[in-house]
C-alpha cells in the first residue's frame, strides 16, 4: 500500500503530455481476440487497469511482445478457452470494469464467453444488462450463476439484427460492436454509446476487415464478415487526463501547456471548464493555460446559477465532473454539479469540506458548491482516495492547498494516471509516494 505526500501551494510551470487513453485502451486491447493475426498497438498508458487485462490475455494463450514502452504486438492464435474456467481467471477477470470487453470477441470468434462480475470503480450501481441483452438480441444464450456472481454466454452461430440499446453503455456498446462484426448479416444497433474511443474502436475495426457504418453516430449498421486479420492502431490521448490537468492549472493559479490533446476530439470539455471562468488557449494541438489569480463562474442566461450535468457523450464525462467540483471551491460564485449516472460519486465531499471547501451536499447526485473565490485556501488534510477521479480530485485540492496532505489508497488513482507523481514533480510539484504498512 502507498499515500502521496504533497505540500500544496505551490504555483507550478510548464508542459505536460496526456498518457494515452484508458478507456480507449480497455476496448482496444479486447479487440485483438477477434482475430489470430498480430495487431500492433501504440500509445497504451503503463497504468494498472491496461497491464491488467494485458496479462489476462498473456494467461488467455494471447502471444505479446512489448517493443517499446508504449507499443505492444499482440497475436491471439492458440486461445485457450479452458483457462475461463480457472480460479485464477475468476479472481484476475473480476478485478477490473474493462475485462468484460473480451466477452465480446471470444463469443463472436469462439461461441462462448464466461465472465466473473467486473470490478472497477465502486461509484454506485454498474449494471450489465446492456452487454448481455445485446448477446442475446444476436442469438445467444445467457446465464448468471448468482452465487459465484458469474455471467456466461455462447451461440452456434450469432445472427445479424435490429437493436435498440437500453442505455447508451460505453462498454456495452463496444462488446455488442465486437460481437456483431462476426455475426451472419446485418446488425443495427440504436442509441449506440458514441464517445471517441467508441469511434476509435470502430474505424480499427474496420481496418481489419469489419464492416461499420454510422460511426460517431448513435445508429451504427454493421455487416457481418467471416474472417478478421491484423492491423496498427495507435489510441488517442487521455481526455480525462487532458480535463484533469486543466482543473489543476487552475486551482494552483499555474501556467500550463498541456501537449498534442487531439483538440478536435474533446467535444464539450473546453468549453466546459471555460464556463468555470478558466482562461484556456488553443495553440495548435496544444491547450495553454495561463496563470490565473481568480476565475469566475458563469451563470445562466437569466442569471440563474449554472448547472454542470454528466449526459452520454457529445455531453459532458461523468468521469470530469469530480475534477469540475473541486476547481470549483476556489472559483468566485457558485454552481450546481450534478452527477446524474452514478450514484456513489459525490461523496468524496466531505473530504474537500473538511479542507475548508463550502459545498452542500444535496443528496448523492448533487452538489452545490459556493466557491470561495481565493478568500481563503484549502488546508492539508489526511484523507482516502475512494474512487480513480475522486482520487486525482483529492490530489488536485491538495496540491493547492496550504500545507501537508497525505492521500491514501493511491492505488485507485494508479489505475489511471501513468507516472502521475513524476510528471507532477517536472512541473514543479511537491509530491511524493511513501510506503504504508498495513
Ligand atoms: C472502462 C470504461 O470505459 N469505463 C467508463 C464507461 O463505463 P461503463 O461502460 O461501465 O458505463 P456505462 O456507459 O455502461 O454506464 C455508466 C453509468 O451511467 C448510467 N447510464 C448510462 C447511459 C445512459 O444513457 N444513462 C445512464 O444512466 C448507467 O446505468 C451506469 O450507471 O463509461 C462510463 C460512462 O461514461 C465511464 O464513467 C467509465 O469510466
Ligand atoms: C470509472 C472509471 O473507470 P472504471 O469504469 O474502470 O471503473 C473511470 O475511468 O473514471
Amino acid at each position: 500500500m502507498s499515500a502521496f505526500e504533497i505540500i500544496g501551494g505551490k504555483k507550478l510551470k510548464g508542459e505536460i503530455t496526456p498518457q494515452g487513453a484508458k478507456n480507449e485502451a480497455l476496448q482496444i486491447v479486447s479487440a485483438v481476440l477477434l482475430t489470430e493475426e498480430k495487431i500492433t498497438i501504440s500509445n497504451i498508458p503503463d497504468i494498472v487497469d491496461v497491464n491488467k487485462l494485458i496479462d489476462l490475455l498473456k494467461d488467455l494463450g494471447v502471444t505479446v511482445e512489448r517493443l517499446s514502452k508504449d507499443t505492444y504486438t499482440f497475436e491471439a492464435k492458440n486461445i485457450d478457452l479452458e483457462y475461463l474456467n480457472s480460479d485464477k481467471f475468476k479472481k484476475k477477470g473480476g478485478a477490473l470494469r474493462g475485462s468484460v470487453m473480451i466477452v465480446g470477441p471470444l463469443l463472436a470468434r469462439f461461441g462462448k464467453a464466461y465472465i466473473p462480475k467486473p470490478g472497477g470503480d465502486k461509484i454506485g450501481r454498474r449494471r450489465l444488462d446492456t452487454h448481455f441483452l445485446g448477446f442475446e438480441k444476436l442469438g445467444a444464450k445467457f446465464h448468471y450463476n448468482a452465487v459465484d456472481n458469474f455471467f456466461s454466454v455462447d451461440a452456434t452461430d450469432l445472427k445479424g439484427t435490429y437493436m435498440l440499446l437500453d442505455e447508451a453503455s460505453v462498454t456495452g456498446t463496444a462488446n455488442v460492436v465486437m460481437a456483431a462484426v462476426l455475426a451472419k448479416g446485418t446488425t443495427t444497433i440504436y442509441n449506440a454509446a458514441c464517445e471517441p474511443y467508441l469511434q476509435q474502436l470502430c474505424k480499427m475495426l474496420n481496418r481489419m476487415g469489419a464492416k461499420i457504418s454510422g460511426i460517431g453516430s448513435n445508429l451504427l449498421t454493421i455487416e457481418g464478415v467471416t474472417k478478421l486479420g491484423g492491423t496498427e492502431h495507435r489510441m488517442l490521448p487521455d481526455m480525462i487526463e487532458i480535463g484533469s490537468f486543466i482543473g489543476l492549472a487552475a486551482m494552483t493559479k499555474s501556467e500550463i501547456t498541456i501537449k498534442n490533446v487531439a483538440y478536435d476530439e474533446l467535444g464539450v470539455i473546453p468549453e466546459v471548464f471555460k464556463r468555470l471562468g478558466i482562461k484556456l488557449e488553443r495553440r495548435g494541438d496544444d491547450i495553454y493555460i495561463p496563470s490565473q489569480e481568480s476565475y469566475e463562474i458563469d451563470t445562466f442566461i437569466d442569471g440563474s446559477i449554472l448547472t454542470i450535468a454528466d449526459a452520454p457523450w457529445p455531453g459532458f464525462t461523468p468521469d470530469l465532473l469530480s475534477i469540475v467540483l473541486v476547481v470549483a471551491t476556489q472559483a468566485k460564485g457558485s454552481v450546481l454539479i450534478h452527477q446524474k449516472m452514478f450514484e456513489s460519486r459525490l461523496f468524496f465531499v466531505d473530504k474537500l469540506i473538511d479542507m475548508g471547501a463550502q459545498i452542500i451536499l444535496c443528496d448523492p447526485h448533487r452538489a452545490n458548491v459556493i466557491g470561495l473565490g481565493r478568500r481563503n485556501s484549502l488546508r492539508g488534510i489526511s484523507m482516502t482516495s475512494p474512487d480513480i477521479r475522486a482520487g486525482v480530485s483529492l490530489l488536485i485540492a491538495a496540491l493547492s492547498a496550504e500545507g501537508k496532505s497525505t492521500i491514501y489508497n493511491i492505488e485507485q488513482i494508479d489505475r489511471g494516471y501513468q507516472d502521475i507523481e513524476e510528471r507532477l514533480r517536472a512541473i514543479g510539484a511537491n509530491i511524493k509516494r511513501v510506503a504504508v504498512n498495513e
